[in-house]
Order: C-alpha cells, then sequence, then structure tokens
C-alpha cells in the first residue's frame, strides 16, 4: 500500500514559518500586502480565492481581493494593476488565471511589475527559471509548493526520470524547468502524446506528476511499482465531490507514494503563494530573510 502524502500536513510547517516572519516583520513596521485581481467566476479560481484570503488573514499579511465582472474592459484591468504597482502598501500582486477573452492575458501579465510578480508570471522571471540563472526571484506557487512536498517527503530527483503531464505556464512548464535544476530527466506530455507514448514513458517513470484536469488520464496499469505521484489535477464532479487526474484507489496498489485530492498540492499551493508574497515584501523592504 502506497503512502499516503499529507500536504495539508507539510503546508502546515511552511504557514507556521510564514506566520513567524509576519510577526516579525509587523515589529518592525511592515505588513506584507497581497493583492489578487479576479475577473469572472470560474469555479476553481473561486475555490482558491476563497481558501486564499482566509489563509492570509490567519498569517497575518494583508489581503485584498478585487474582483471585476466578466465582462470587465481590459484597460479597467491594465489600469488596475499599474495602481497596484505604484502602491507601497503592496508587495505582492497575482492575477487568478483564467480571465474572459477581451482581456490580454500576457500583456496583463507582462504590465505586473517584476518584483511584485508573485505567480512569476512576468517575462522576465519566467527567463531567469528557464536559464537557472542565481539569486531571487519569484516562481510560481504550485510547482513551487511540489518541489517542497518532494524535498519533505525525501524524494530524490537526481538521476531519476520525471514525468510531467500537462504544460501550462501555471504548472507543467515551470515545473519542467525546476526538476531539470534538480538534475532529473524530465518529459513534458500534452494534448498531441500519443496514449501509447503516455503509457510507455509513465511505466518508466520514478516521479509522475498529472496536471491536466482529465480524471483518470493516469491509470494504476501505467504506473511503475515503486514510483511516486504527484496529482495537481482538480475536477469537480457532477456529484459535488473533487478529483484529480489519477485514478488514485487503482493506483495505491502499486506506487510507492501518492498525494490525495483534496488535501495535497491545493493546500501546498496556498501555503507557498504565502510564502512567496514574505519573500517578495522582505525584498521590497531591503530585508535579509534568513534573519527573519
Ligand atoms: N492543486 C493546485 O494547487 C492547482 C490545481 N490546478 C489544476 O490542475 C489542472 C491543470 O491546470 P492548468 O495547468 O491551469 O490547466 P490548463 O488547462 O491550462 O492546461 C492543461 C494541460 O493539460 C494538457 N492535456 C490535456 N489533455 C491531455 C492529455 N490527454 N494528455 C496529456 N496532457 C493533456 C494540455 O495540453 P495542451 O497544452 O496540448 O493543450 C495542457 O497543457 C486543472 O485541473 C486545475 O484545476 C491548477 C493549478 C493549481
Ligand atoms: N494566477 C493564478 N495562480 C494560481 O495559482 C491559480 C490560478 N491563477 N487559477 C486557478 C488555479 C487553481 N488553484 C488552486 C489552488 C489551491 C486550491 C486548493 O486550496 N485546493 C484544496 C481544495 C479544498 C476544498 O476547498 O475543497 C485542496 O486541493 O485540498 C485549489 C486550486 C490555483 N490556481
Amino acid at each position: 500500500m502506497a503512502k499516503i502524502i499529507n500536504g495539508k500536513e507539510i503546508a502546515q510547517k511552511v504557514r507556521a514559518d510564514v506566520t513567524k516572519k509576519v510577526e516579525k516583520m509587523i515589529a518592525q513596521g511592515i505588513t506584507p500586502g497581497l493583492a489578487v485581481i479576479i475577473v469572472g467566476e470560474d469555479p476553481a479560481s473561486q475555490i482558491y480565492v476563497r481558501n486564499k484570503e482566509r489563509a492570509a488573514a490567519k498569517a497575518g499579511i494583508n489581503g485584498q481581493t478585487i474582483q471585476f465582472p466578466t465582462d470587465v474592459s481590459e484597460v479597467v484591468v491594465f489600469n488596475k494593476i499599474q495602481e497596484l504597482n505604484q502602491d507601497d502598501s503592496i508587495d505582492a500582486i497575482l492575477l487568478q488565471s483564467p480571465v474572459p477573452s477581451q482581456i490580454d492575458e500576457e500583456k496583463m501579465q507582462s504590465a505586473i511589475d517584476p518584483n511584485k510578480d508573485v505567480d512569476g508570471f512576468n517575462p522576465l522571471n519566467i527567463g531567469k527559471l528557464f536559464a537557472n540563472r542565481a539569486g531571487y526571484y519569484p516562481v510560481a506557487n504550485t510547482p513551487k509548493g511540489i518541489m517542497t512536498l518532494l524535498a519533505e517527503t525525501q524524494v530524490e530527483l537526481q538521476g531519476k526520470f520525471v514525468v510531467i503531464l500537462g504544460r501550462s505556464i501555471l504548472v507543467g512548464r515551470p515545473l519542467f524547468a525546476l526538476l531539470e535544476a534538480e538534475n532529473a530527466t524530465v518529459a513534458l506530455l500534452h494534448r498531441y502524446t500519443s496514449d501509447e507514448l503516455r503509457h510507455r514513458l509513465l511505466q518508466q517513470a520514478d516521479v509522475v506528476i498529472a496536471a491536466t484536469g482529465v480524471p483518470g488520464l493516469v491509470r494504476g496499469i501505467d504506473l511503475k511499482a515503486g514510483s511516486v505521484v504527484i496529482d495537481v489535477g482538480i475536477t469537480r464532479l457532477p456529484d459535488g465531490h473533487l478529483t484529480g487526474d489519477v485514478d488514485f484507489l487503482a493506483a495505491q496498489d502499486t506506487v510507492a507514494a501518492i498525494t490525495p485530492v483534496p488535501g495535497g498540492v491545493g493546500p501546498m499551493t496556498i501555503a507557498t503563494l504565502l510564502q512567496t508574497t514574505v519573500e517578495l515584501a522582505a525584498k521590497h523592504h531591503q530585508m535579509e530573510l534568513q534573519e527573519l
């Protein structure tokens, strides 16, 4: 039977560390500020926003959510980003994805000040990540949280073969860069990967990270004995339950460890968002993180 990786518990550890750092910052007169812009009512985004607001408040972070209606014009969102870029009380800005079609998401991501870019979507930060540059820059929170989860679970990456399913800028692509930087050999699969090739690659994978939003895409028979499975997918079923991309029950018989949905990667994303907010606030105010 597989070990169930407890994302909630590891996230709690990250959040305790964040809370401690925030207390020290507040003692020096600085309250980290996080602004979240959300346009319309995507269901996955609504879960994220709700959980995030609660977690930010608990950690002592000043969180504000700016909700725009689905038909808001691009210039209104753009001007809001400019205003937040100028606002000294805001250290971190997040534009929730996806946005409606009248808004050019890439243009908005590029408009966010790279020093306040808590999702790491500004091309400057993406470029640094893919070049594996030294120094601090923000990296997307779901991939960054997964790296923490793997480290906390003592999963070795150097020399291992990792298969990622899904190549979005939010999850798959940054993960590719982060895992490669740890000296793993990485395959990035997508919609055009044939069923046959996916099965063959999965059977050889030491670590599988599924981030497609396709329930059941990864079956028990695809997986290698002793592998580690990270399920990022979140789909709401008609009965209201959440499910991942992996056939969890079948996988459990084969693999060494697996993350559940919910209670796996989701809580890590939230905790890591708070962590990155604090890191950006420290940098903004020229504080040394190590001393916090
Ligand atoms: N737990 C968490 O914290 C988070 C969970 N999520 C969840 O993760 C999932 C993915 O999110 P996101 O990256 O934003 O989604 P996107 O829809 O942006 O990307 C999905 C990716 O999956 C790929 N894909 C689709 N079908 C297949 C297939 N049959 N085989 C292989 N790859 C396939 C797509 O390929 P192509 O590029 O070719 O279209 C695409 O790259 C969603 O369920 C989302 O709700 C997202 C963020 C955080
Ligand atoms: N710019 C941007 N950055 C994102 O990081 C981003 C985004 N847009 N758009 C939407 C997706 C989705 N996402 C989630 C994060 C946490 C949970 C989460 O907390 N999940 C809990 C859910 C528990 C529950 O409430 O039932 C869990 O899996 O245990 C869910 C979804 C971040 N996203």
